[in-house]
């Protein structure tokens, strides 16, 4: 949804034209002058309207302070002459008053589309060993993407990246960082689903010593470590409510209280959170706190899965391929047609990190200069996933005991579906991975290759 901000110091006006924006599913926001918008987050809006003649400073004084979002200018047909002036400072476009309401309409989706048209560089990622890559594929979609990081890095606004498993949302929250202010500071990584729900608080807030059994020193949490700079909360959906409680005390007050002590100690944290679930839907069934969803919910990023990204699957395959050739110095493998063909047929349920994997095996396997599609090891057609957001129906024991090379992979796939769907409602996330002698991150990471979704956890008081 596009955000736009009206600025306009006629009550009737702004409440006017904020309601006829809102029937057309525009977000808005209002300000009375250009000194009440200066003290928002301006580059995080799509659009700003502001009407020349202000109290104080005029619109166009908004310009340069909200690049890169365009601004629209309204102005009265007495002072043409100064609509035309605003255009040479640097407006988008100028509307006279009255206007019609068609006609604003008009020019304000002509405004986004082109601004939404307007090709961003896929931004350069530096990973925590120094090593740099760039976001491949360019899509429309992906455009969009490129378009909403550059606008909102800078902005120093909490954002909620959406994707399926393995669509890049990671890559996202770093190029955020390292587009903003904070650049300089520490970006924290942190996996919800990976911690041990027991741990998972003491984990981000720290604790003191003696707060629980084992606590046998004071620990500094993650949050307090991301201080001055940028907090990624990946799998946020998974967080326990009781940590989503005292996350939220961080976003409204700023403030953080180790587990077992009185005090509270300020933090300055930007967070960058990101899930594969529903979060509005998790909060109706009380998995997840509301007002968390809505602090969280300033700007949003919305990752598309790879089988929808057209041509992107050949050529994020190709230059993964090279990289791969690279580390493992097979230099010069190429993929042959059929294996082409298979890459852009596959529905990709891991998105771009299963094409990653299965390039990876392909050059391990490949025996000749070439890279044939039962090198690159992805499933049948008859056994084919689909996407991870919705759970993938358990193969049946004909489909196991199918001749071809995948009956051992299925099987075992097949019993720890059965395993975790049988066991899951009396055990924790713990119990099960150790019964099932896998790490509870590897539980984690199956779950979501094999769309099991996490048994609901009992709620708790708020
Ligand atoms: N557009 C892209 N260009 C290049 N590599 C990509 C792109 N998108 C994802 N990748 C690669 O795919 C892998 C998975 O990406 P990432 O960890 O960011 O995904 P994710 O959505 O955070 O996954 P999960 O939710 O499972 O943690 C990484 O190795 C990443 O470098």
């Amino acid at each position: 949804m596009s955000r736009i901000l009206i600025v306009e110091d006629e009550a009737i006006i702004r409440s006017a034209l904020k309601r006829l924006l809102e029937r057309h599913d525009y977000e808005v926001s209002e300000a009375g002058s250009a000194e009440e918008a200066g003290k928002l987050e301006l580059a995080g809006f799509d659009l700003i309207i502001s009407d020349l003649r202000l109290p104080g400073e005029p619109g166009t004084q908004l310009i340069e302070a909200a690049a890169p979002a365009p601004v629209l200018i309204m102005t009265s047909y007495a002072s043409m002459r100064s609509a035309v002036d605003s255009l040479k400072q640097g407006a988008v476009d100028y509307v006279a008053k009255p206007f019609d309401h068609a006609e604003l309409l008009e020019t304000v989706s002509r405004i986004l589309h082109q601004q939404s048209m307007q090709r961003s560089p896929p931004p350069d990622v530096t990973d925590d060993g120094g090593g740099r890559q760039t976001m491949i594929g360019n899509c429309t979609a992906m455009q969009l993407v490129y378009s909403r990081i550059r606008k909102t890095a800078p902005a120093d606004v909490t954002v909620l990246i959406l994707g399926e498993s393995g669509t890049g949302k990671e890559l996202v929250a770093r190029a955020l960082h390292q587009q903003s202010k904070r650049a300089q500071a520490s970006l924290i990584c942190v996996n919800c689903a990976a911690i041990p729900e027991t741990l998972i608080e003491s984990e981000l807030f720290g604790h003191e010593k003696g707060a629980f059994t084992g606590a046998s020193a004071a620990r500094t949490g993650l949050v307090e470590a991301a201080d001055g700079g940028t907090l990624f909360l990946d799998e946020i959906g998974e967080l326990p409510l009781d940590a989503q409680a005292r996350l939220l005390r961080v976003l409204q007050e700023g403030e953080i209280r180790k587990i077992g002590s009185v005090e509270t100690r300020h933090v300055d944290v930007r967070l960058i959170a990101a899930t594969h679930r529903d979060l509005r839907a998790l909060s109706k069934s009380g998995d997840f706190r509301l007002d968390l969803y809505y602090r969280l919910n300033v700007m949003q990023i919305e990752l598309p899965p790879l089988r929808e990204r057209e041509d992107d699957v050949l050529e994020i395959a190709d230059i993964l391929l090279d990289k791969a050739c690279q580390r493992h110095e097979r230099p010069g493998l190429r993929l042959s047609r059929a294996a082409r063909q298979e890459l852009r047929d596959y529905p990709w349920p891991g998105n771009v990190r299963e094409l990653e994997n299965a390039l990876e095996r392909g050059v391990i396997l490949a025996e000749g200069h070439l890279i044939h599609p039962d090198d690159l090891g992805l499933a049948p057609v008859a056994h084919r996933p689909g996407p991870t957001a919705s759970p993938a129906p358990p193969p049946s024991s004909a489909d196991a005991s199918q001749p071809g090379g995948e009956e051992d992979d299925l099987s075992l796939e097949d019993y720890f579906q059965h395993f975790v769907l049988e066991h899951q409602d009396q055990m924790s996330e713990t119990e099960l991975a150790q019964k099932l002698g896998i790490s509870r991150k590897n539980l984690w990471e199956r779950r979501q290759r094999l769309g099991i979704p996490r048994k609901k956890t009992a709620r708790r008081p708020q």
